[in-house]
């Protein structure tokens, strides 16, 4: 089989995109992998599919996949190149792209100057939502990692996310505690540990272990999940720059109840076809 692909990226976090609108593309976990693969493959940290709409008053189905295989629920650095992918391959001509995804619909947003503004839908913050086995919903929980107690917040984004608070996110143990926190039996679908410093009320400094992928870049559902997170703890105002070691992403958070604005870059890297 031929497949036509595109490789984009937003803040560094790199995706193959396919077109399974007018390519009808059937990916296995075992191909996933090897599509991703840096060295046998493409190389990428996610795999955005394309597909006809399946919710009611949305124009498209997006589908993402991890690097090691898995389906995912959410991807927010991939929101903003999938309405990018739209537009340029002459798809959709609107400005307002509505989406379905697996945790439910979002709109895309093409800014006139080259942004990407993604409404991603109400931060879902209930322990059985997460998913977390916890007895009832907090701002923090406790989490016992490898003989260490740490305080993590617990959000959602459609995809599961823990966050802790560091002193400096340079020196963060990310390489050590992200595999820990990713496989912690108290997620029951993993988790993407996102390692936050808060520099002031309006800006933080981010790393994220990616469930499925390891470190990446950027992770724009782990950006909004921080602010979530450092919001509901009293730290942070409703509109916060999130530095990632990518570039920058501005997220927008009333509070409670209230839909969570993600605005940032989104780029296309090159076209292909790979048998
Ligand atoms: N890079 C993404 C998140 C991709 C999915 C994540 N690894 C998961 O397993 O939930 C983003 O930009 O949000």
């Amino acid at each position: 089989m031929s497949l036509r692909f595109t490789k984009m990226q937003g803040l560094g976090n790199d995706f193959i995109v396919f077109d399974g609108v007018r390519q009808p593309v059937d990916l296995d976990a075992a191909t996933i992998r090897r599509l991703a693969d840096r060295r046998f493959g493409i190389g990428c940290d996610q795999i955005l599919l394309v597909e006809p709409p399946r919710l009611p008053n949305t124009d498209f189905h997006y589908r993402i996949f991890n690097a090691d295989g898995s389906e995912v629920e959410q991807c927010g650095n991939g929101a903003r190149c999938f309405a990018r992918f739209v537009r340029d391959q002459g798809l959709s001509d609107q400005d307002e792209i509505p989406v379905g995804t697996a945790a439910g619909p979002i709109r895309l947003y093409l800014e006139a100057d080259g942004q990407v503004r993604v409404d991603m839908g109400v931060p879902r913050l209930t322990p059985a939502q997460i998913p977390f086995l916890a007895e009832s919903e907090s701002v923090t929980y406790a989490l016992e990692v490898a003989g260490e107690t740490l305080t993590i917040g617990a959000v959602s984004m459609g995809n599961p996310h823990a966050v802790l608070l560091v002193e400096d996110v340079e020196s963060a143990p990310v390489a050590r505690l992200g595999p820990l926190i990713e496989q912690h039996p108290r997620f029951p679908q993993r988790v993407n540990a996102g390692f936050m410093q808060i520099l002031t009320s309006t800006q933080i400094r981010l790393r994220v272990y990616e469930r499925g992928v390891g470190e990446t870049l950027a992770c724009g559902t782990g950006a909004c999940a921080a602010v979530v997170s450092g919001r509901l703890r009293g730290l942070l105002d409703s509109r916060v720059r999130v530095s990632l070691p990518g570039g920058e992403l501005t997220i927008e958070w009333r509070g409670s109840s209230q839909t969570l604005w993600m605005t940032g870059p989104a780029t296309t890297v090159f076209q292909g076809e790979i048998e």
